[in-house]
Parts: structure tokens; sequence; C-alpha cells
């Protein structure tokens, strides 16, 4: 029976939703067909509150210095993704992928535009590597920015060397840039504006998903 190495999951971005309204836009984009929220963190308490709404696979990504001080929080605030970022783990990764496993959520790298591919590879290899990597395709900080391009070769290299693994890339991606990305091996989409700021969000996602799928190698097992 074939399958597919790795699966299309689009992630809206919490980032560009309306925070006072935040349980039922979550409900709203899953409605609309999203597999998962991404949520961008800053402190745990929107995660335990949004967690009381929804069973939604929640995708954080911690832009923190110390990452490491927020597994426990994350963990009982009911996360389920948790990606820190490489530039400020190059010590002691593996310390944080244990405890991040450890308290049951899925551990992922992300790396910053200006981070070299190869300063990820030590974290997928060995007993306890990380199941995800982010590429960040703009600088993190805040959603509405443009996609940059050259971000696509680090896409590329990482799927030709690691088939089955989650790619996910962030920033600026939406219905003008969406091929790019799934033609370069990318299967986890977060999408901010290019969902929330459409008038049919579900029409978006599905764009989306159709896109990446179409570029997933069937892996006959
Ligand atoms: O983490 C970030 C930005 O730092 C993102 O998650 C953005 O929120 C994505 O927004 P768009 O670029 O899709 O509008």
């Amino acid at each position: 029976m074939p399958t597919t190495a790795v699966e299309a999951k689009i992630a809206p971005s919490m980032l560009s939703s309306d925070f006072a309204n935040l349980a039922s836009e979550a409900e709203r984009m899953i409605s609309f067909g999203a597999d998962w929220l991404h949520m961008d963190i800053m402190d745990g308490y929107v995660i335990a509150s949004l967690r009381k709404h929804t069973k939604a696979y929640l995708d954080c990504h911690l832009m923190v210095t110390n990452p490491l001080d927020y597994v426990d929080q994350l963990g009982k605030a009911g996360a389920s993704g948790f990606t820190f970022h490489v530039e400020v783990s190059k010590d002691n990764w593996q310390e944080i992928v244990k405890e991040i496993k450890s308290k049951g959520m899925r551990p992922g790298v992300a790396l910053k535009p200006g981070t070299p591919i190869e300063d990820v590879y030590p974290l997928l290899e060995g007993e306890n590597p990380v199941e995800m990597v982010l590429v960040m395709t703009v600088e993190p900080g805040f959603g509405g920015q443009k996609f940059i391009p050259d971000m696509m070769n680090k896409v590329r290299t990482l799927r030709e060397k690691y088939p089955k693994l989650d790619i996910e890339v962030d920033g600026g991606l939406g219905p003008s840039t969406i091929d790019e990305a799934a033609a370069a091996g990318a299967n986890c989409i977060v999408a901010g504006s290019s969902v929330f700021g459409d008038p049919e969000p579900g029409r978006v996602i599905s764009l989306l998903r159709t896109s990446v799928s179409k570029c997933l190698k069937p892996n006959f097992i």
C-alpha cells in the first residue's frame, strides 16, 4: 500500500488572528481545514487559555533566548510541538530535546535567515534527534513580511538529505510563494496574513495544501 513519507500540514499563524477572540479564531481556522495552529511564543499563558477551547495541534515556535526555561510551562499549558532556535542552543540542545520529549511534546529546531543549514545537522543525528526543522523565510518578529526566496536552497538541501523529515517554512507564505516552497520540499506551511487577511481563509488553506500535496514524493513501504 503506498503511503507518503511526509504529510502536508497547513498551520495558520495565530499572530495574525484577533487576540480578543482567540478561541473563536482557532475554531474558525480548524473549520476551514487547518491542520495545526502556529503559536509564536512570548509566554505560556496564551497556550493554556487556548488549550481550554481546542484539541488542535498547537505548533509552538519559541522565539526566546533560554528555551529550557519554558519547557515545563509549555508542557503543562498543553503545547503539542516545541520548536526552539538553534542559534541559542548550541551547547544544550540535547538537554532541551530530552526535556521536551519527557513532557510529551514534539521537538523541532528553527533557524533564522542568516544561519547556515549545516548548523542544524547535529540536531538531526544521534539518539535524540529533533523531529522537525523550521526554516524561517523572514526575520522572526512579526507577520506580513516579504518571503526570502534564497531560503529555498536550505529547504532543498535539507529535503535531499532527510526525505522523511518534517520541514516547516514560516514567513511570507501564501498563494504567490507556496509553489516555490513546496517544490523545494517544505511540507509544513505556516501562514499568517495570507490566511487571516483573505475573505475566504478556507480557500487559501486548501490552495496551500494542494500545492504541497502535489510535490510530496510517495514512499513505498
Ligand atoms: O513567526 C512569525 C514571524 O516572526 C510568523 O509566524 C508570522 O506570523 C508569519 O506571518 P506571515 O508572514 O505569514 O504574515
